[in-house]
């Protein structure tokens, strides 16, 4: 087992920014040291969202986005490092997810794309890289997502209380992680990504902080019930989503169909479909006594006093009162699962992404030994 500190880097579909971690992992333990968040410049956003809702792309533009968010993540690495005080030869790994810019994992060809070189990020830093983390479980057949699921039954699983992990991103997904099963985990469909879409549309505010603008509407049941026909939402596991599905033209066509609906209540009833199809999924699953939820969308207080009371009997919390970050926790699952690889231990779950086996995950591109001495800075761009 290669113990030692690890870098997790996280770029998720909020596109708010990119999350670096720093932990010290063994065999037992992953205990975090220190983070940073570094901002994704709005031109980089803007190429992302174009490329992931289908915008026509060229190949040019894929390359050189790949390159310049491998740049971005090395110097936020670096930045980090640097407010910590240590040099590349003290960090054993970095675990990069990567910004998913298409996931299809679904159809003749199932696939998924996220970019971020590398190469750039091992040479910029210094430091040994995995990345690419999804497509070995997608090659045994599985969806390639989610795979935090493991990560949260490695730290927060219960011997005996049926307990559940939600990550509220721009996507959310659950982990059901009840005793004496296997452990299970989909994606339940957005979680604020187009609360975001919507506020920024309408108020040019990149999200509804505390769900202020939310709140001062009222819940359409017409458009609440028309949304969570979507196929997607009572889909049997395994499955995952993304911005290919719930994006601003999923949420126009739903308007197109009731006319004249008032820009808040729009909000208010999208705060209501991501808490409405999750707690489905809960209850679906049999409840759970603790829900334990991360991810930016356990600061919406809107969602969060929603999914108490659609589930009664469940105790709602936030995965920070038991020990982990709600804000890194995606960010550690990628240093922790960078571990696993480096350690040639498998990453995916089966019984989550519907893989025909489990399997070590992921691409590692070495550093130089030589660059492992050095101070690197990264590359301002
Ligand atoms: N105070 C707040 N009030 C309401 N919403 C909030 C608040 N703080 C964060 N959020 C929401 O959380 C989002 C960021 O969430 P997060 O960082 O978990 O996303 P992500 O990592 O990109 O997602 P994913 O899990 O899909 O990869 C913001 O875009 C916003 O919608
Ligand atoms: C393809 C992809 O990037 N999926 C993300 C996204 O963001 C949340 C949800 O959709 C989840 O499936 C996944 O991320 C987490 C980190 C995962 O793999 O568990």
């Amino acid at each position: 087992m290669r113990s030692g500190r690890y870098v997790g880097v996280m770029s998720g579909t909020s596109l708010d920014g990119i999350d670096v971690v720093l932990a010290a992992i063994d065999e037992n333990m992953v205990a975090q040291q220190g983070r940073y968040s570094h901002p994704l410049p709005l031109d980089v956003k803007r190429d992302v969202l174009a490329m992931c809702q289908g915008q026509q792309t060229t190949l040019a533009q894929v390359g050189e986005l790949d390159r310049r968010l491998g740049s971005l993540y090395a110097e936020a690495i670096c930045r980090l490092l640097k407010q910590c005080g240590l040099m590349p030869r003290d960090i054993a790994a970095i675990g990069c997810h990567g910004q998913t810019v298409w996931h299809q994992p679904e159809g003749a060809q199932p696939f998924t794309l996220q970019l971020g070189d590398n190469n750039r990020v091992a040479a910029l830093t210094g430091i040994t890289t995995v990345g690419d983390f999804r497509r070995r479980d997608m090659a045994y057949g599985g969806q390639g997502a989610p795979l935090v699921p493991a990560f949260h039954h490695a730290l927060l699983a219960h011997p005996t209380e049926r307990r559940m992990v939600l990550n509220i991103g721009g996507i959310a997904n659950l982990s059901l992680l009840l005793p004496g099963v296997p452990v299970r985990g989909f994606d339940t469909g957005p979680g604020n990504m187009l609360l975001d879409a919507w506020v920024w549309r309408n108020k040019g505010e990149p999200y509804d902080k505390d769900a202020g603008w939310a709140k001062q509407g009222n819940v359409s049941q017409p458009l609440l019930q028309q949304m969570l026909a979507e196929s997607y939402f009572a889909r049997p596991a395994p499955k995952s989503t993304g911005r290919e599905l719930f994006n601003l033209g999923w949420l126009e066509q739903q308007l197109r169909r009731l006319p004249g609906l008032r820009a808040e209540d729009v909000q208010a009833t999208l705060a209501e479909l991501t808490a409405v199809s999750i707690a489905d999924q809960v209850l679906l699953a049999g409840g759970c006594e603790r829900l334990l939820v991360c991810g930016g969308g356990a600061r919406n207080p809107l969602i969060m006093a929603r999914l108490s009371a659609l589930l009664p009997g469940t105790e709602v919390c936030v995965t920070d009162n038991y020990g982990v970050s709600g804000d890194d926790m995606e960010a550690l699952a990628f240093a922790w699962l960078a571990y696993r690889t480096i350690s040639g231990l498998p990453g995916n779950l089966p019984s989550v992404t519907g893989a025909s086996r489990e399997t070590i995950l992921g691409a590692i591109y070495p550093a130089n030994p030589d660059d492992r001495e050095k101070v690197t800075m990264g590359e301002t761009e």
